[in-house]
């Protein structure tokens, strides 16, 4: 039942910002009689949705759900006083809300009633489904996933900038599945320069990822995708006074533009967070991949290698200069997995918050 809520949470994917994503089941007599999950910030919580669909016969029954009930006044009244009015006997909970307002809260006050509680099933899966949102909650950050493409040689480009296609159709259509799951994708003036990127999901009804250029001198193109097509917002963010004329221009053809100082990838963190933003994934280039492992901003690395060698000397890699000196030094991803996808292989690790922080 809680994977089945998890299956339910998943249908908001990119969609719930800065709210979680939250799938419910209510089950009586071994069936299922009401199920929902969270849509959208503003919308009810996945609880309301499934105890609608119960009715009358909730009373006596089990609601599963990945994310401990709420218990506060925000968007939407507390999902525990819909629960406790609607006479519901058990309430498993996959983990407990990490948001200050709840935190163990809507557990207490089900308890309270007389409602039998068990929490902690399927943790694992409901952490790693939320892991944006306890990272945001927690660190007041959104979550930064960097993302890269690489030869086995580990080269992101040739000596001469091309990279056009590195992987293959499979990995590509990861990716583009990827964008659809995160709130922004962000990239820098170069890669707008030498890839001139289109950053949407590809998907006809989005979710499309908010499309982010970080630009200190705004040398961009009039004629770039990001601002000709009209698939996904897009929003420029610069150093103040930076050619006003081209800023506005750029709004003129329907881009956001907002100036930030210092223009940081940590500035570019706060700034979207105080916008709500859950995750964020960096499709930029090395140098700024960089600044951003040594900013905090990358909770998590997703690495496409392709079973190629294209050498150069001077073929760029996809993470610059740390500043590192000896390989003790090194940042060791944690939590590792890795997958075929299509030929290439996807390697997915975690950077541990302490080191990364302590490089700010
Ligand atoms: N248990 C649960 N189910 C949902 O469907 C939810 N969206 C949440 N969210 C929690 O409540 C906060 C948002 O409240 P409003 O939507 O503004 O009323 C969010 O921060 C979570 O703590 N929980
Ligand atoms: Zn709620």
């Amino acid at each position: 039942m809680m994977q089945r809520c998890l299956e339910l949470a998943r249908r908001a994917l990119g969609r719930t910002a800065p709210n979680p994503l939250v799938g419910a089941v209510i089950v009586k007599d071994g069936a299922i009689i009401g199920e929902g999950f969270h849509p959208q910030a503003g919308q009810p919580h996945a609880e309301v949705f499934a105890l609608r669909e119960a009715g009358d016969r909730a009373r006596g029954a089990t609601l599963y759900v990945n994310l401990e009930p709420c218990n506060h006044h925000g968007r939407t009244p507390p999902c525990s006083e819909a629960v406790v009015a609607a006479g519901l006997a058990k309430v498993v909970v996959g983990m407990v809300d990490p948001n200050p307002k709840v935190a163990g809260g809507g557990i207490a006050r089900l308890q309270a009633a007389g409602i039998e509680v068990v929490t902690g099933v399927e943790a694992a899966a409901c952490q790693e489904l939320n892991e944006a949102f306890v990272h945001r909650i927690l660190y007041h950050r959104p979550f930064g996933i960097l993302k890269y493409a690489m030869t086995l040689d580990g080269k992101i480009a040739t000596n001469s900038g091309h990279s056009a296609w590195i992987t293959g159709q499979a990995a590509r259509a990861e990716v583009f599945q990827l964008r659809a799951t995160c709130d922004a994708v962000i990239v820098g003036g170069n890669t707008v320069r030498l890839d001139n990127p289109l950053l949407t999901s590809r998907q006809v009804d989005g979710p499309h990822p908010l499309r982010v250029v970080m630009s200190r001198t705004l040398n961009l193109p009039e004629e770039a995708h990001l601002w000709q097509t009209a698939a996904a917002p897009t929003l420029v963010i610069t150093e103040p006074g930076v050619k006003p004329e081209f800023q506005a221009l750029l709004r003129h053809l329907g881009v956001e533009v907002v100036e930030l100082s210092p223009l940081t990838p940590a500035q570019v963190m706060t700034y979207l967070y105080d916008r709500g933003f859950l995750s964020v994934l960096w499709e930029c280039g090395g140098t700024l991949a960089a600044q951003a492992i040594a900013d905090g901003a990358v909770q998590k690395v997703l690495a496409f290698i392709a079973p190629k060698i294209v050498g150069g000397s001077t073929a760029p890699s996809p993470v610059g200069d740390l500043g590192f000196l000896t390989m003790p030094q090194a940042l060791p991803l944690e939590k590792l997995r890795w997958r075929p996808v299509g030929a290439d292989l996807l390697v997915e690790g975690y950077l541990p918050q302490t080191q990364v922080s302590s490089l700010e």
